[in-house]
């Protein structure tokens, strides 16, 4: 991953200094990137602005090293001055168009979304990513409203431009947001908080990529006219996975009736048609 291709990110991790006493910012994200941080976020809420500068800077040096893009939270004129990549934007921040009028066409611009009204919105106005959340509450960001997978769901279904489920994801939770269609996480305390940062990185990609290959040997067809999706690639198998081996048949596919001796070496492929009927009772 590097700062061209940055859309293609899997695991975000954002700043969280609070949660590794005792354990320098830089160590800790040096540690999150070699375990597989594909996009990094600068964020420190109370840090004075000479001090942030200072650590944006570091972060910089160590994100170029690594050929990590690196993000800012919520300050313009700090990723100006250290050649981020891009910034981060809530929905109290600068507005989008304001920003991107500042940074131009090339800044990478999140937006954090909390409905899909906002998410249809930020994605209209221009925004590179949006960020999808609170998806659990979190200690990171108190008092905000969890917006549940629910909004996840929605956003797998409606989002065009890349997306990334934050909020409380942890490794204990995080199969719950995947399976909601959620491609990329973005987390604080489940990992800069994590005894061994480079690990806790390694467990989420594992997590992703397991499910993104699940995903993908899955076939999407329509069965009746109904979207489904099947790990099936004959059409016996698919006969059987649903139940119906040994049941009178008739299957159509593709609008071809195929004999029973057939089913067998019929290959299934995406976006295949199939018609089902099934004949009750004997006679
Ligand atoms: C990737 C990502 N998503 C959401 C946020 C939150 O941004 P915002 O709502 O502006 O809140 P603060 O982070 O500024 O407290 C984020 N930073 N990154
Ligand atoms: C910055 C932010 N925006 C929405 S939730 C959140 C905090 C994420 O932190 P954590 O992963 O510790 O819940
Ligand atoms: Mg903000």
């Amino acid at each position: 991953m590097n700062r061209w291709s940055w859309s293609d990110f899997q695991l975000y991790v954002i700043t969280g200094e609070n949660y590794h006493p005792g354990r320098s910012m830089l160590e800790v994200m040096e540690q999150a990137i070699i375990g597989g941080a594909d996009i990094v976020q600068l964020r420190a809420k109370d840090t004075p602005k000479e001090e942030l500068l200072a650590q944006a800077f570091a972060l910089r040096e160590l994100t170029d090293r690594y050929h990590v893009p690196l993000i800012i939270n919520d300050h313009l004129d700090v990723a100006i001055a250290v050649q981020a990549d891009g910034v981060h934007l809530g929905q109290e921040d600068l507005p989008l168009a304001e920003a991107r009028r500042i940074l131009g066409p090339a800044a990478i611009i999140g937006i954090s979304t909390h409905s899909i009204e906002q998410a249809i919105e930020a994605e209209a106005g221009g925004a590179d990513y949006i960020g999808v959340g609170p998806v659990f509450p979190t200690g990171t960001k108190p008092g905000r409203q969890a917006v549940t997978t629910e909004y996840v769901r929605s956003a797998a279904e409606r989002v065009k431009i890349p997306w990334v489920a934050i909020g409380g994801i942890t490794l204990s939770n995080v199969d719950e947001v995947i399976a909601a269609g959620a491609a990329r996480i973005c987390a604080v305390s489940a990992i800069v908080g994590s005894d061994n940062v480079a690990d806790a990185c390694r467990a989420f990609r594992e997590k992703i990529n397991q499910q993104q290959i699940s995903q993908k040997e899955k076939l999407s067809i329509r069965i009746n006219g109904r979207e489904e999706q099947t790990t099936a690639q004959s059409v016996s198998e698919l006969i059987e996975l649903l139940g119906f081996a040994g049941k009178r048949m008739v299957v159509e596919l593709n609008g071809t009736i195929i004999a029973r001796e057939a089913w067998r070496e019929t290959e299934i492929e995406q976006g295949a048609s199939l018609e089902l009927v099934h004949f009750v009772g004997g006679g």
